[in-house]
């Protein structure tokens, strides 16, 4: 490659560089940090620790660097979830939609958190994981129970995903991506 066009792609790669932040929240065990590895490198483990308070990680793709708060879901850090999501350009809400008793759990704490007003309008990625298990829900059943026709303040999407099957992390990435052109 020429010096000319050495130039030109690092002007581009200047341009078109985009950042975006984004938060992970969901009730624990529904496999958010699961979803950060499968996104950042593919990879996927059994032996997972649970998230203690959050960690944040960097991950880039193509021009795009998001910056993800992965949340603890057990109980006594839901509280922390609110602060965490203020501002960013997406909240992904991962739940288990294979753990079905778990649902309704998951809805109400969804519910609660969309009423702060620190949080109006910002898009909402709902992701049922573990489709791999025979007993999950249909993409139907699980935005029925989670009540997410009755949001109407800010555009949500919901998809099926399995992170130890890799299944549909490709179509998630694509939606961050879009996402952050759209960035504040
Ligand atoms: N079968 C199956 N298991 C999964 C999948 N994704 C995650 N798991 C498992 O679910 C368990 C919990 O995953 P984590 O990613 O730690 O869940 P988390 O939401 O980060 O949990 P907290 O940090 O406690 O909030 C682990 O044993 C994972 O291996 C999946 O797609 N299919
Ligand atoms: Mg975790």
């Amino acid at each position: 490659m020429g010096l000319w066009d050495s130039l030109l792609n690092w002007l581009r790669s200047l341009f078109f560089k985009q950042e975006m932040e984004l938060s992970l929240v969901g009730l624990q065990n529904a496999g958010k940090t699961s979803l950060v590895n499968a996104v950042a490198t593919g990879g996927y483990s059994e032996d997972m620790i649970p998230t203690v308070g959050f960690n944040m990680r960097k991950v880039t793709k193509g021009n795009v660097t998001i910056k993800l708060w992965d949340l603890g879901g057990q109980r006594r850090f839901r509280t922390m979830w609110e602060r965490y999501c203020r501002g960013v350009s997406a909240i992904l809400y991962v739940v288990d939609a294979a753990d079905r008793d778990s649902v309704p759990i998951a809805k109400s704490e969804l519910h609660d958190l969309l009423t702060k007003q620190s949080l109006a309008g910002i898009p909402l990625l709902v992701l049922g994981n573990k489709i791999d298990k025979s007993e999950a829900l249909s993409k139907q059943a699980l935005v029925d129970q989670l009540g997410l026709e009755a949001i109407q303040d800010r555009e949500v999407c919901c998809y099926m995903i399995s992170c130890k099957d890799s299944v549909n992390i490709d179509v998630v990435i694509d939606w961050l991506i879009k996402h952050s052109r759209t960035a504040k």
